[in-house]
């Protein structure tokens, strides 16, 4: 029978997704379910890795059926996923032995502090490119193993297994069988030499993490291991990377200097820096790209926490609109902010200003203000995070972006899409699949395979959508921007440690 169809699995913070791709990568058929997302104390953010597992193999048998496609006519499986979040598991039983602490948790802020203060964090910014803050997974791991009883036992006696959710999924995939992790997802742990590409001694005993735990870090592109569950048994996983990487991939950003922007729960701005590993002068991260065979290409990234977030907050927390894109009419019905600027640091700030102790706020309100003011505020403050983030790139890569290509959720608002085009000065380019995550990791799959020949074959088929041009020059731009971070400064250093 022939293999037609690639299935990606983007296991994403608030859903998990299946999407079956044809060749040229033209979507067939997508299946999605929501998972609860747990609070426990303030700050902090969980999942339930037995979840996360029930719902993305559900929606894998699902998307086959509604497409009508036997597993025979898949050539392979690519996953992709929210990186950082850490599930630790009993290797006997299977069994995870807490919650997964989500990428967002601020539970380890004090300890990251003390990296920083400590005087670690020029020899972790050196080694793994990023610098110490609660949202890679190496504290949270130290904080399962110091807070679990009995976990650091059992961790030394070798009996517990970490892994970040792509390796949660390849070990659930192979029932037990196979525990690895690729480059872009061990680069995001604090735990891993971006330039040898090997965990770290240094930084393992820094934390106090056993070696044992870890799974072995794989390329990109090649096959892991075969899916042993009966929906697809026998398919071969055989592409993996984390949700930004492959949207990068996706995106088809194979230049040094192409960046895109996936506007999701949070917004990420990678560019590609080729085999160079650029180190940022201005509080960016230095990250894999992807590993193909034995050629690892970097990429500068800056992360931003909450992006579409804040829309599903004023939607679900405050009851503005009944559904996401509904936003847009409501933005759009009034023709500016009024003054009212929206920092949504609900999660600390990310790049560039990393203050784990940030709080989010609304300023400048008056008695004109209103529902809408507020939601274009929201709106206007995905823009300018993506801007402050982007500012900082074109001063490390010494290049001018010329387009910023886009996709993720919330990439589907025109509205939004101009105002980034505005105060960016610069085209925004919207591609015709914006499940760009999904094809990145499903080409990556189909490049190990030889279902795709090389890159040019995947390139040639990116599309363009929609292109968003600057409507509005930079002299009338320059006061909001100002007025911008004159907000941030307020929003910074609020929450006091205990
Ligand atoms: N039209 C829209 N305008 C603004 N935000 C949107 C729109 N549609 C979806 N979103 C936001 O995008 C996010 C979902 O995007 P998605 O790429 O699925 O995220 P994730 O992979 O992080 O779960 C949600 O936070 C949602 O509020
Ligand atoms: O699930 P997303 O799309 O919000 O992505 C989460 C990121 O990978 C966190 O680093």
């Amino acid at each position: 029978m022939s293999k037609d169809f690639l299935l990606a699995l983007d296991q994403g913070t608030t859903s998990s997704r299946a999407i079956l791709f044809d060749k040229s990568g033209a979507i067939k058929a997508v299946a999605q379910q929501e998972f609860p997302q747990y609070f426990p104390e303030q700050a902090w953010v969980e999942h339930d890795p037995s979840e996360i597992w029930s719902s993305q193999s559900a929606v894998m048998a699902e998307v086959l059926a509604k497409a009508d496609v036997s597993a025979r006519r898949v050539d392979s499986i690519g996953i992709t996923n929210q990186r950082e979040t850490v599930v630790v598991w009993d290797r006997k039983t299977g069994q995870p032995i807490h919650r997964a602490i989500v990428w967002q948790d601020r539970r380890t802020a004090d300890m990251t502090s003390l990296l920083q203060s400590g005087g670690h964090g020029d020899m972790i910014r050196e080694k793994t490119g990023l610098l110490p803050d609660p949202y890679f997974s190496g504290s949270k791991v130290k904080w399962i193993l110091d807070n679990v009883e009995g976990a650091r036992k059992k961790a030394d006696d070798g009996d517990l297994a970490f892994g970040t959710i792509d390796t949660w999924l390849v070990w659930k995939l192979t029932e037990g069988e196979v525990h690895v992790t690729d480059a872009t997802n061990a680069c995001r742990t604090m735990l891993m030499n971006i330039h040898t590409g090997d965990w770290d001694d240094e930084l393992l005993s820094l934390l106090e993490i056993p070696r044992s735990m870890l799974p072995e870090i794989r390329g990109c592109s090649e096959v892991y291991g075969e899916c042993a569950l009966s929906a697809t048994a026998g398919v071969p996983i055989a592409g993996m990377a984390g949700d930004q990487h492959a949207a990068l991939f996706g995106q088809a950003c194979f230049e040094r200097g192409m960046a895109k922007n996936t506007y999701g729960t949070g917004s990420f701005v990678l560019m590609n820096t080729g085999e160079e590993a650029v180190k940022s002068k201005n509080n960016l991260l230095t990250t894999i790209g992807w590993r193909i065979g034995d050629k690892t290409e970097y990429a500068l990234e800056g992360s931003i926490f909450i992006s579409g977030a804040v829309v599903q907050w004023l939607r679900d927390g405050m009851g503005l609109f009944r559904t996401s894109p509904m936003i847009e009419a409501l933005a759009e019905s009034v023709p500016d902010t009024n003054g009212v600027y929206f920092v949504p640091a609900f999660a600390g700030l990310g790049a560039p200003y990393w203050d784990p102790h940030a709080r989010g706020l609304i300023v400048g309100l008056t008695r004109g203000s209103t529902d809408a003011h507020i939601a274009r505020a929201a709106l206007e403050a995905i823009a300018f995070q993506s801007c402050d983030v982007l500012e900082a790139m074109a001063k490390d890569s010494g290049t001018d972006l010329k387009e910023l290509r886009v996709d993720g959720g919330a990439s589907k608002n025109d509205l939004l899409m101009q105002i980034q085009s505005d105060y960016l000065q610069g085209r925004v380019v919207r591609p015709k699949v914006t499940e760009t995550t999904a094809l990145g990791a499903a080409c990556l799959a189909g490049l190990a395979t030889g279902f795709y020949k090389d890159r040019k074959e995947i390139a040639a088929q990116w599309e363009e959508d929609k292109v968003f041009e600057p409507e509005r020059g930079a002299e009338e731009i320059k006061e909001s921007r100002k007025n911008w971070k004159r907000a941030v400064k307020l929003s910074r250093d609020w929450h006091e440690s205990e």
